[in-house]
């Protein structure tokens, strides 16, 4: 049987991404070890979009934005926030379809060049790999599930220094990307600031307090023959303070979890969607809700996201601040940096939610 052997990201001969494999293959039926349990498959029963709130960034009004972007985070209570759309943000049109095109241009490559260009740290930071979730690095056994998607991720800050080991092929992704993660890093900060003053902390407290380590992912999720069976990503919250996605106009794909229900976080034209990251969920002690989601596929056509985190540092401590505490604190038996967090988050998914963290409501 075929596996999807991914364990290594320095021994390149094995990586078998999904998109050129399908190139090759051309399945007319979805692999059964892609075929997701009954539960987790994407229901038909979807409910209208219209509950998603747009945030309007360009107002005049600081204190409404702010108003507006605590009530999104906070709305449906623990565990139940959502996502949003931020408009009029400041990053132009024509940078965002540059950014995702270089990006699928970039998941267009054969194999073996996307191999090469992701190959130049020497930290190995910079990965691509198929299929998996939380397993990048993990042989598939028996009897797990693949999601149907390959993933190109690497660090992005703002430093030219870590732009020496970024692709330089397709032509201008230093450019195009190196312009697109300077504007998302003033962005998420922007947005960091405003929450941060909404709950009554210094602006910069957030990032201050936890450091940064903002991350560039792009999702790629080819056609799939039955979307009704496969996911691109099972459900989860980002292990991250704020994440900003963007996604391509023409094609939906990214679920929403409100009330026990999926809805379609539909593309809007020059609208980012901004999802408050589980690390600023546990660091406010549940003052501001991560929103659960996941991203399904289509049958049409492949669909490519480009996902900018700001992760915190590797060595910030993962626990409530000191300014959130209350008498509903979490009683954690130990607190790990993000190092180890994002470890264990990796191998148990959102199981950390319940077995680490016990978060009162
Ligand atoms: O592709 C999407 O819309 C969602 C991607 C996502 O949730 C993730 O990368 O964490
Ligand atoms: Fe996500």
């Amino acid at each position: 049987m075929e596996t999807l052997n991914n364990n290594n990201n320095s021994d390149n001969s094995e990586i078998k991404l999904l998109a050129n494999r399908l190139d090759i293959h051309r399945y007319s039926e979805v692999p059964k070890y892609y075929v997701q349990p009954q539960e987790s498959r994407p229901d038909k029963v979807m409910v209208k979009n219209d509950s998603i709130p747009i945030i309007n960034l360009g107002g005049h009004d600081r204190a409404h934005i702010i108003n507006q972007l605590l009530k999104a985070s906070q709305e449906y209570g623990l565990f139940q926030a959502i996502i949003l759309y931020v408009i009029n943000h400041g990053v132009s049109k024509k940078l965002m379809d540059e950014t995702l095109n270089v990006f699928k241009e970039f998941h267009a490559m054969p194999a073996e060049e996307k191999k090469i260009q992701c190959s130049k740290d020497p930290d190995g930071k910079f990965k691509i790999y198929t299929s998996t979730n939380y397993f990048p690095n993990k042989i598939r056994k028996d009897g797990e599930v693949e999601c149907w998607k390959d993933t190109f991720l690497h660090p992005c800050p703002t430093s030219a220094e870590n732009m020496n080991y970024w692709p330089d092929k397709p032509h201008k992704y230093r450019e195009i990307v190196g312009e697109y993660t300077r504007e998302l890093h003033a962005l998420a900060h922007k947005i960091l600031e405003l929450l941060g003053e909404g709950l009554g902390v210094a602006p910069k407290y957030i990032y201050n307090k936890m450091g940064e380590d903002p991350t560039i992912v792009a999702q790629h999720y080819p056609a799939c023959p039955d979307p009704s069976v496969t996911l691109g990503i099972p459900k989860h919250r980002d292990p991250s303070l704020v994440t900003i996605l963007l996604q391509e106009e023409q094609v939906q794909g990214l679920h929403l979890e409100k009330d026990g229900q999926w809805i379609a976080v539909d593309p809007i034209p020059n609208a980012f969607v901004v999802n408050i990251g589980f690390i600023l969920q546990l660091m406010t002690n549940g003052k501001v809700v991560g929103g659960i989601h996941r991203a399904v596929t289509n049958s049409k056509t492949a669909r490519t996201s480009v996902v900018y985190l700001i992760y915190p540092s590797p060595k910030a401590i993962i626990k409530p601040a000191e300014e959130f505490v209350n008498e509903k604190t979490p009683t954690l038996g130990k607190f790990m940096n993000f190092e180890d967090f994002h470890a264990y988050y990796v191998k148990n998914g959102m199981k950390i939610e319940e077995e680490y963290f016990k978060i009162k409501p």
